[in-house]
């Protein structure tokens, strides 16, 4: 584990700067990452949403969402692979960021790259800040049936290039701490696992 410490740390191609917490709040509350990874509409807004929803009693939380995120912090970059490197990189910065400060941060990208996830993970390992990653399965037939945005619609008909699932990849991750078979559980149960790997991990108390 990486101490906290007093003005920049090299970290590749990132330096920073990480400011000890004092008293108490060194020790209050511990923050980590919950990494939802998963095609478009397989649920990672809904259930990083539903989980927020509970941990809010018990942390300060905050969702970095795909969607969010392309409008604000990495608005102009498109979905190559560079450019969708570059989101997770961007992501991943701030996720660590929030979650040495004591907030569970819930990241909800596509993020279809199993290196770009690794090395938000590595980052992560590297200051003792614990990385879940949670993988939101679903068939594309039930993804092309739910067409929450109706993006594969339009992707099927050739109409968004590089479309994830459809004219582009996506990794899948090898062995995710969380495994959520969107397809076939309802988000209640989902909602279930997500906080019961929390509480096994010693990473949130069960709610009173
Ligand atoms: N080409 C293409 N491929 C996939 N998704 C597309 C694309 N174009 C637009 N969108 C919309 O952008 C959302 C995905 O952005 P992300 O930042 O999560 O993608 S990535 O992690 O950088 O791959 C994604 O949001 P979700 O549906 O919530 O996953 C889509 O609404
Ligand atoms: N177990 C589940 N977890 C999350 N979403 C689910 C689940 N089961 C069904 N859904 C539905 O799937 C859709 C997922 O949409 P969304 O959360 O926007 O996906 P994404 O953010 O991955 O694009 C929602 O309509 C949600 O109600």
């Amino acid at each position: 584990m990486i101490p906290w410490t007093l003005g920049f740390r090299d970290e590749g191609h990132e330096r920073e700067a990480a400011v000890k917490p004092s008293g108490d709040d060194a020790v209050r509350s511990k923050g980590f990452i919950l990494w939802f990874t998963g095609l478009s509409g397989a649920g990672k807004s809904t259930l990083s949403v539903e989980v927020s929803r509970r941990l809010m009693p018990r942390h300060s939380v905050d969702i970095l969402d795909g969607d969010e995120i392309r409008n604000f912090l990495s608005r102009g970059l498109g979905f190559t692979r560079p450019d969708r490197e570059e989101n997770i990189r961007r992501i991943g910065f701030v996720a660590r960021r929030l979650a040495r400060h004591g907030i569970a941060v819930l990241s909800a990208a596509i993020s279809p790259y199993r290196d770009s996830r690794d090395e938000v993970r590595r980052l992560a390992a590297e200051e003792g800040i614990p990385f879940l990653e949670v993988y939101m399965q679903a068939s594309l037939e039930v993804l092309i049936r739910r067409d929450v945005k109706g993006l594969y619609k339009k992707a099927l008909a050739g109409e968004i290039p590089h479309f994830t699932g459809i004219s582009d990849p996506y990794e899948p991750p090898e062995s995710p701490e969380i495994l959520i078979l969107s397809d076939s559980e309802s988000v209640e149960m989902s909602v279930a696992r997500v906080l019961a790997v929390l509480e096994e991990r010693g990473l949130t108390s069960p709610a009173r």
